[in-house]
């Protein structure tokens, strides 16, 4: 059977300059995947590759199959029925994505009509019942409310709203709770959490926060420089990554208890698109470069089952104190 999603070798250019060099990532049916990574290595840009979504000056190559349907490029009619339908997006910024001149209610019946053919009275009940869902009080009388008399929370409640009007098999959250406070986060990730469960949708959670990841997804792959460099089991991850950037994306979390620590950084920053090292784009900043890591950019390689690394000398588990019995 195909996965939901499987994305192959996918490329995007902006003016001759690299934004993605080849990315391999299979979503399956229900599964959370987390997508994370440092600022600019291309985690929102594959997804908006994938469904279209890029200006048209991007250059985009590779495969996108959904169900097996192959979606790059495809006809505008097709897409149309993928966005927003099969596969839903969320962004950061709520207040950006939704029009700040037309009423909610106005916003989902829209989205009804257009995924599901659905008008009147039908679809304002079924806008109200999707408000209820994610938790909006008094949803029937916010179906009135413009986008500017709602908290930042209450909108991004709306954004899933229209999302789940299309009843997506896929929902790609893009940093969903970047833009709010704490407790705010944590009620929406448990929402996303919760909906998922009850209609059995795949989640794709974009962050560039692995604290955030740990309780929402089941599966984590890690992006540097337009690359998945990690792939495996969210436990593997914490418990044992493979890629040394991983490993330091794990080292800059503080602590969940204990007394704090200064956070140990990753020297340096991400690469330039238009500089990119012609071996690993990691090795720069690599504790464990070795002359060989210059040699040309790794292909994952399977590092333990169901767990893959691009790295020709990943961590291996006996060398993860982590690991080491006391
Ligand atoms: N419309 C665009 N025009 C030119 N370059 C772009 C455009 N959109 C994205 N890029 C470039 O593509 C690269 C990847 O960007 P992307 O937004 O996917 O990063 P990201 O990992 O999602 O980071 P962030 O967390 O900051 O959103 C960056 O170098 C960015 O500058």
């Amino acid at each position: 059977m195909h996965p939901l999603v499987e994305i192959r070798g996918l490329t995007a250019a902006f003016d001759g300059i690299p934004a993605l060099r080849g990315v391999d990532l299979a979503i399956g049916r229900g599964e959370a995947v987390a997508l994370v990574g440092e600022s600019g290595c291309g985690k929102s840009v594959t997804w908006l590759a994938a469904l279209g979504l890029l200006p048209g000056k991007a250059k985009v190559g590779g495969s996108v199959r959904l169900d097996g349907q192959e979606i790059l490029h495809a006809a505008p009619s097709v897409l149309d029925e993928v966005r927003g339908g099969r596969v839903a997006m969320i962004f950061q910024d709520p207040a950006s994505s939704l029009n700040p001149v037309h009423r909610i209610g106005r916003q989902i019946t829209e989205a009804l009509r257009l995924h599901r053919g659905m008008a009147g009275n039908a679809a304002r009940e079924e806008a109200r019942r999707l408000l209820d869902r994610v938790g909006m009080p008094d949803a029937r009388r916010r179906l009135d409310a413009y986008p500017h008399e709602l908290s930042g929370g209450q909108n991004q409640r709306v954004m899933i709203a229209m999302a789940l009007a299309g009843q997506p098999e896929l929902l790609v959250a893009d940093e969903p709770t970047t833009a709010l406070d704490v407790t705010i986060q944590a009620q929406i990730l448990e929402l996303l959490a919760e909906i998922r469960r009850d209609t059995g949708m795949a989640l794709v959670l974009i962050s560039h926060d692995l604290g955030v990841v740990a309780e929402t997804c089941e599966r984590v792959c890690v992006m540097y420089a337009g690359r998945i460099v990690e792939e495996t089991a969210a436990a593997d991850l914490f418990a044992a990554p493979a890629h040394p950037y991983a490993a330091g994306l794990l080292a800059a979390l503080p602590p969940i208890d204990g007394p704090r620590r200064p956070l140990a950084a990753i020297p340096g920053g991400v690469p330039e698109p238009w500089a990119m090292p012609p071996g690993c784009p990691f090795a720069p900043r690599c504790p464990r470069h070795v002359a060989a890591c210059d040699a040309a950019p790794p292909a994952l390689m399977t590092v333990a089952p169901g767990h893959r690394a691009a790295c020709i000398r990943p961590i291996e588990p006996a060398h993860n104190p982590e690991l080491i019995p006391a």
